[in-house]
């Protein structure tokens, strides 16, 4: 653990509580109303490095880098970790080796480690994969848990987003996905949404809210328990998520809502919070703020994990008893120097710093 200033905060806010059924207090849905200290209102942070991070990086990255950075973050206490994508090859290379990855990282009781999915075509290598995971007839014979519980599918706001990251229209992306999300509810798997270029489009400018609201409520009409939103561009400012999230909250209950921002302009830790005081109680980040979107030329990494934790000590929200924000800080370090870089998360700097020179004073004790 931390020590000094930060573990004085930390024994406050490095401990979080797990992921709830019970999102949010309704009290606290009004927009702009900031959380008190006490209020301590649970947050649930769905790690996406391993998919959203690794997915544009230009080397392929190994097997057993990904598997290694899976399990580190879970041992680190992540509860939600989104390990690869059943997309094609051809479209994003680095996500080819999810089906090895899946088989074989740890599986640590109590964490979700969903995968994306596009099409039936990825759902059926995902659900063989599963096959291969029935529980044993024999309780002699105990198996491991099957790698996973949950997948997300995903379309855009825009359709030139849609098309050059799914080859297909919104109608035509949602058509294709609603059987997907069917067939994987009666398999038993969680289907998660994702709505990308919430606020702007790479290709076609500023986003019409409205379509975000529709494209949700679509998602939401196949089955997900959960839309997150996605700034994909990273050009969001607090104003900017507010307006948009006015307009979603119009018609979708916001506990149905999470968070997904890019850091591209530096306002991820902004929007987050902006997007807490509406009421979303789940935020995707990505460790070491690793990423982009292949499909979204400029934009950098999600909103760094290691940021958000930081931001959210002494706010009044807690994001997991068991998360250790130390260990968090060291596997993005060691995540980013694998891939040949420092990590750019401004509090994972910021922290190591303090870390190293305290290690160097406690040696010359
Ligand atoms: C949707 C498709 C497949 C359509 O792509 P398509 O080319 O129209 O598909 P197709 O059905 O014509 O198939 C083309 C080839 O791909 C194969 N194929 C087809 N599907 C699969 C599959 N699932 N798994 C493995 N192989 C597959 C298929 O078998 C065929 O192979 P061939 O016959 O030529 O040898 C493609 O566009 C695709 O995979 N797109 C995914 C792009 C992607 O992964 N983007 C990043 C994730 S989204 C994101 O990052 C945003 C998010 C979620 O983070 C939120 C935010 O920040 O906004």
């Amino acid at each position: 653990m931390l020590s000094g200033r930060v573990p004085r905060l930390a024994s406050s806010i490095l401990r979080y509580s797990p992921r709830t059924s019970a999102r949010c207090d309704t009290t606290l849905l009004q927009p702009r109303t900031f959380a008190t200290a006490s209020s301590n209102i649970p947050i649930n942070i769905v790690e996406v490095g391993p998919r959203d991070g690794l997915q544009n990086e230009k080397g392929i990255v190994p097997v057993e880098v990904k598997v290694e950075l899976v399990n580190r973050l879970a041992r680190a206490g992540m509860k939600f970790i989104e390990a690869g994508s059943f997309v094609s090859p051809k479209w994003v290379p680095q996500m080819a080796g999810t089906a090895e990855v899946i088989s074989q990282m740890e599986r640590l009781r109590g964490v979700h480690y969903p995968v994306l999915v596009p099409n039936q075509k990825g759902l059926d290598n995902l659900l063989n994969l599963l096959s291969t995971y029935r529980p044993a007839l024999s309780n002699s014979q105990p198996q491991p848990p099957q790698p996973t519980d949950e997948i997300a599918i995903f379309t855009a706001a825009t359709d030139a987003f849609t098309q050059a990251n799914t080859n297909t229209t919104i109608a035509g992306s949602l058509e294709r996905l609603a059987p997907v999300a069917r067939a994987a509810l009666d398999k038993g798997l969680r289907v998660r949404g994702y709505v990308s270029v919430v606020i702007t489009c790479p290709y076609s400018g500023q986003v019409d809210y409205k379509k975000v609201r529709e494209v949700t409520e679509a998602l939401l009409g196949m089955g997900c328990y959960e839309v997150s939103l996605g700034d994909t561009v990273g050009t969001g400012t607090p104003a900017a998520v507010s307006e948009m999230l006015e307009e979603v909250k119009k018609t979708v209950p916001v506990e149905k809502l999470a968070g997904h921002f890019h850091d591209t302009y530096g306002t991820g830790v902004a929007n987050v919070l902006r997007s807490l005081e509406h009421g979303i109680r789940t935020i995707d980040a990505s460790v070491g703020g690793l990423g982009g979107c292949p499909y979204s030329p400029g934009a950098t990494g999600n909103v760094a994990t290691e940021d958000v934790l930081y931001a959210l000590q002494g706010s009044g929200y807690t994001a997991g008893e068991d998360i250790d924000l130390e260990k968090i800080v060291e596997t993005g370090w060691w995540i980013s120097e694998k891939l040949g870089r420092e990590s750019v998360s401004r509090a994972g700097r910021a922290l190591r710093s303090k870390m190293t020179r305290e290690k160097e004073q406690r040696a010359k004790l």
